[in-house]
């Protein structure tokens, strides 16, 4: 989990540390900072602004290595939770997950536009939920919402585009209505950023830095950067060390192939239909599409594993109570 100062011990704040003592920066923070900042100096000095063919292609790439990697996971987290114990329920846990990405994509084909903005509102509540898990979930999807309209304030057009192609000239109107939301959330973004400083100073510098990147580079550079330095190396950080008593090679092992199984379903989805647009905004739609079918069911994971780990926590302001049961199963640790 990210470092908390209040109730969740975690891989940067130590089972047992005290209340109010901060957190170390965990090592994404360092990855993210120094990426952000090389990409924000290279466009603010050189302003290299490299075509959207070239930055479709490093988006699709860089997700596949290091963004889908991080719901790989999944099985494993499903397996904490204790959705699957053998063969049987191992199979059903597949199904029903692989079922809910299906019925995403379906629901994109038949109402694109609606969809688009369902998958806008879940991204946000999921990217928000990568800092201040100690509050409740109204900020932190403030803070993802923020995150998702600032490419918008910075370039209303660039954003419109993507959208169009995404799904269809009825959501260029998403981009103007997040453009006209932007001002207000920049300031929220960084009022968050100064709450957060107090107990988590790693966090409102993440913060600063999401909102410099995204009023600085381009979207699709923005976001290539955000998903792959700070949200997928966080959660993929937090799932290794949630795992730390299985063999490494073990959830290694998982990653790659559960990573890989989507990669091919996406390479089969561009070959079935070649020709019918042009190969980069067959590329968009594939990743973007993509992500938002395996959002689904990574985020109910997401919601079942804050659920428990609230319970958990619920129980243990409880001693007595808890004494008198049996020892409890490891606790469910949810990731995003
Ligand atoms: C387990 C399992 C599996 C796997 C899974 C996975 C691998 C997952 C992953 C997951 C993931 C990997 C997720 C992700 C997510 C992402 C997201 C959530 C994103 C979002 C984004 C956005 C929202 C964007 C927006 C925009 C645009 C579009 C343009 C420009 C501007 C902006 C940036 C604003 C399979 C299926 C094989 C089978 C069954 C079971
Ligand atoms: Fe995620």
């Amino acid at each position: 989990m990210t470092a908390t100062a209040t109730t969740r011990p975690t891989d940067t704040e130590p089972a047992g540390q005290a209340p109010g003592i901060r957190p170390r920066a965990p090592r994404e923070t360092y990855l993210f900072t120094a990426t952000a900042l090389a990409t924000i100096l290279a466009f603010l000095l050189a302003d290299p602004e490299p075509p959207l063919v070239v930055q479709t292609v490093a988006i699709a790439i860089l997700a596949a290595v290091l963004g889908m990697p991080h719901g790989a996971l999944d099985p494993l987290v499903a397996r904490r939770l204790g959705l699957w114990r053998g063969a049987l329920s191992f199979g059903a846990f597949n199904l029903v997950y692989s079922g809910l990405a299906v019925a995403v994509v379906a629901l994109w084909l038949v109402a694109p536009a609606p969809s688009l903005v369902l998958f806008l509102v879940v991204s946000a509540v999921h990217f928000g939920g990568d800092w201040m898990r100690e509050r409740s979930p109204a900020p932190r999807a403030l803070a993802g919402a923020a995150l998702l309209s600032l490419p918008a304030l910075r370039d209303e057009d660039a954003v419109a585009g993507l959208y169009a192609t995404l799904a269809g000239e009825g959501a260029r109107s998403v981009a103007a209505a997040q453009s006209a939301l932007g001002l207000p959330l920049l300031v929220l973004l960084l009022v968050l950023a100064v709450v957060a400083a107090r107990r988590a100073p790693h966090e409102a510098v993440e913060l600063g830095l999401v909102a410099l990147l995204a009023l600085t580079t381009p979207p699709l550079v923005f976001f290539i950067v955000y998903f792959c330095t700070l949200h997928s190396a966080r959660h993929l950080r937090e799932g290794f060390a949630e795992e730390r008593e299985q063999p490494r090679r073990l959830t290694a092992l998982v990653v790659v192939a559960y990573t890989v199984i989507p990669l091919i379903a996406a390479g089969v989805f561009l070959a079935a239909t070649a020709g019918t647009a042009s190969l980069d905004d067959q590329l968009l739609r594939v990743v973007f599409i993509g992500l938002a079918a395996l959002t689904v069911p990574h985020m109910v994971l997401v919601g079942l594993g804050d659920r428990a780990l609230r319970g958990d926590e619920r129980a243990s302001a409880h001693p007595p109570l808890r004494a008198a049961r049996p020892a409890a199963p490891p606790r469910p640790r949810a990731r995003r």
